[in-house]
Formats: structure tokens, sequence, C-alpha cells
């Protein structure tokens, strides 16, 4: 089986064509491909499947390090419009894909960069899942005595966001794993950890579901714009600064799709042993 080891701002991928080969893998062997020791090492693997619907033209699957289906990457998506562009699959200026949270329209650039349309924020509780009784811009959370509060949305997966003053300093691996699998989201969470540096510029570490912390989160940028647009601390566009690069973030609010741009690379190809 042919793959391609690519990243996106140091968020890395397998991404394996599933369009002109058979690709059946399980959650076992996707632990072990993932693996930094034992396999090729990987944050998440994407799978690059022919459309069901006559109007798109992929289909897109996302699985973590630790074995689970997902249904959103922002990273990856970029990666995706790449690879299908770099292996001769399509040549369109506009690729329609479908993932299980729903259609994405990638948009490879000129220069390389990559525009995500990575579709329409949804805050409503039950759409993150949170358990929470109504929604609310800001919810309270306490781990070992200590109060938090975050802010959560779906970007097609489940994003928490605490405003930190100093990212670097942030409690990035102890309070990650504790919240991404807090009792209040049902299907865990990615957990994002964002300094306002001002209006339109933050800088974020993202302790990921199912990867851990990771050099850059396509998906936790948009929800973290999203959750400083609404708290009235942020102006869009922002720029994002994450530890492996920079993403620039457009959201025109409530209603209205996020746009993300920034780099895809694809780094080395290889083939599994059956
Ligand atoms: N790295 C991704 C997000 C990958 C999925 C995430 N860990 C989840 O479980 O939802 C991105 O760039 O968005």
């Amino acid at each position: 089986m042919k793959f391609t080891k690519m990243q996106g701002l140091g968020n890395d991928f397998v991404v394996i064509d599933a369009v002109r080969q058979a690709v059946d893998l399980s959650p076992a062997r996707i632990r072990f491909l993932a693996d930094r020791h034992f396999g090729i090492g990987c944050d998440q693997i994407l799978i690059v499947e022919p459309a069901q619907d006559s109007d798109a033209d992929f289909r897109y699957r996302i699985f973590n390090a630790d074995g689970g289906e997902v249904a959103q990457c922002g990273n990856g998506a970029r990666c995706f419009a790449r690879f299908v562009r770099d292996h001769g699959l399509c040549d369109q200026d506009e690729i329609r894909v479908d993932t299980q949270a729903g259609r994405l329209i990638l948009r490879p650039r000129p220069d390389g960069s990559v525009t995500v349309d990575m579709g329409v924020p949804r805050h409503a509780p039950a759409q993150i899942p949170l358990l929470a009784e109504a929604e609310a811009l800001a919810y309270p959370v306490e781990i070992d005595g200590a109060a938090w509060e975050f802010g959560a949305v779906s970007m097609g997966n489940p994003h928490a966001v605490l405003r930190v003053e100093n990212v670097d300093s942030a409690p990035v691996a102890a309070l990650g794993p504790r919240l991404e699998s807090h009792p209040l989201f049902p299907e865990r969470a990615n957990i994002g950890f964002m300094e306002i540096v001002d209006r339109n510029h933050i800088r974020l570490r993202v302790f990921e579901r199912g990867s851990g912390e990771t050099l850059a989160c396509g998906s936790g940028a948009c929800g973290a714009v999203v959750v400083g647009v609404e708290r009235g601390w942020l102006d869009s566009p922002v720029r994002v600064d994450l530890p492996g690069g920079r993403l620039d973030i457009a959201w025109a609010g409530r209603g209205s799709p996020v746009l993300m741009s920034g780099p895809a690379v694809s780094v080395f190809e290889g083939e599994i042993p059956a």
C-alpha cells in the first residue's frame, strides 16, 4: 500500500490513496502506522476515497493516532488538496470534499498554500456535544479544585477553548488530557489554549483528542477564533500563531463559514508491506 507523508505546520499525516488502491485498515493497524517508534509516525491518517455523491469530487476520512475515526481535520484538508493535485487525481481550482462533518471546499493557491471553507460553526451544546443545559459564551469547569472557564464550539469536531495569559507557560500537558476526556464532553474534545496578542492576532496551543498536543490544529485555530470573536475579544481576520507556524482565519460571524488559509507540504513517499 503506497502512502505519502505530509505535514501542515508540523501537524503530520500519513495520506493514503483509496481511489487507485484497495485500502483496509483496522484500528490496530492505524495505531501501528501512527506510532513514531514502531511505525511511520503521524498525528492523523487521512484516506482519500472516491466521492459517494455526484456533486462531490472525493470523500475524506480521518483517523486519529489512537485509531479512532473523526469527522474533521483542517490541516489535513489542506494536505488533502495538495495530495489529489500532486497525484493527478484532480486539477480543479476548487475541490469539493465530503467528510463525516459535511462538505469542505478546498482552494489550492498558486503559492502552494490552500484556503479551506471549513463550514459553519455550531454553538448549541447538543451539536458539540457538550453536557450543558443552555448555550453560553463561557462554561465553568473545576479540575483538581481549580476553577476554569472555556468557550465551546463544533467545527465538525468538538473544541473547548481556554484563554490564558501566556501560551508558553499554559498547563497544556496537565489540563489538556483531563479536559479532553472530561465527562462534560461525551465524545471527548480538542482543548485549545489561546493567548490574545491583539484583536487580530492570537497564539494557540492545542491538546488534540486522540493525538495529544500537536504542533498545529487547523480546526482548533478556527474554533479559537470563533470563540474569541463571540466573546468580543477578536475581529476577523485573525492571524493564529501555533508552535508549527501561522494560519490565517476569517469568520464573518454566526451563520457564516470559517475560512482557513495556510501551507501544505509533502515530505516523502513510501510503501507499507501488506
Ligand atoms: N489536526 C486536526 C484535527 C484532527 C482531529 C481531532 N484530533 C479530533 O479528534 O477531532 C486539524 O488540523 O484540524
